[in-house]
């Protein structure tokens, strides 16, 4: 018989990483802190939303150029809107990790969580 550990795959193509974001995205909007921030606040459409996401993990992760957007102006006019405090922050990146950590193993899942903590931790600081 030729068994094979079930093996996680990485966040190491754009396949991986649009269902990461879409396993990310379902925890959130599950999520009775974060989802009201999005779908009350922010009132996001999925359709156009998930796409940007998309685009920005892959450039994160994989270098892709189709992002170019002003994440941080973007979440500056939404913590105008509803302040985006300490414990939301801790939420995004504990969903976050959680995410990577059930579905996915490797170099780029750990690089993921490490440049999520590190951008949260910026952001959070520059919202202040
Ligand atoms: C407190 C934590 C966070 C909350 C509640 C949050 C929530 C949101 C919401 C509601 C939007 C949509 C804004 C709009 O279209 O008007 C958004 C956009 C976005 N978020 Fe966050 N966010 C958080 C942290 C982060 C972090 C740490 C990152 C990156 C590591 C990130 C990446 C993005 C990106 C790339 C967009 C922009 C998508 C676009 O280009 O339209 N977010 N976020």
């Amino acid at each position: 018989m030729n068994h094979h550990p079930a093996r996680k795959p990485d966040l190491d193509s754009r396949e991986h990483i649009e269902a990461f974001v879409d396993h990310f995205y379902r925890r959130m909007l599950g999520d009775e802190q974060l989802a009201p921030i999005f779908i009350d606040v922010a009132r996001i459409e999925l359709d156009v939303h998930l796409p940007h996401i998309k685009d920005y993990w892959c450039k994160l992760l994989l270098g892709d150029t189709a992002y170019n957007r002003h994440t941080m102006n973007i979440h500056r006019q939404l913590h105008r809107k509803r302040a985006l405090v300490p414990e939301d922050f801790q939420r995004w990146l504990a969903l976050f990790t959680a995410t990577v950590d059930d579905y996915y193993a490797g170099e780029k899942a750990e690089r993921a969580k490490r440049v999520a903590t590190s951008i949260a931790g910026n952001m959070q600081h520059s919202l202040g």
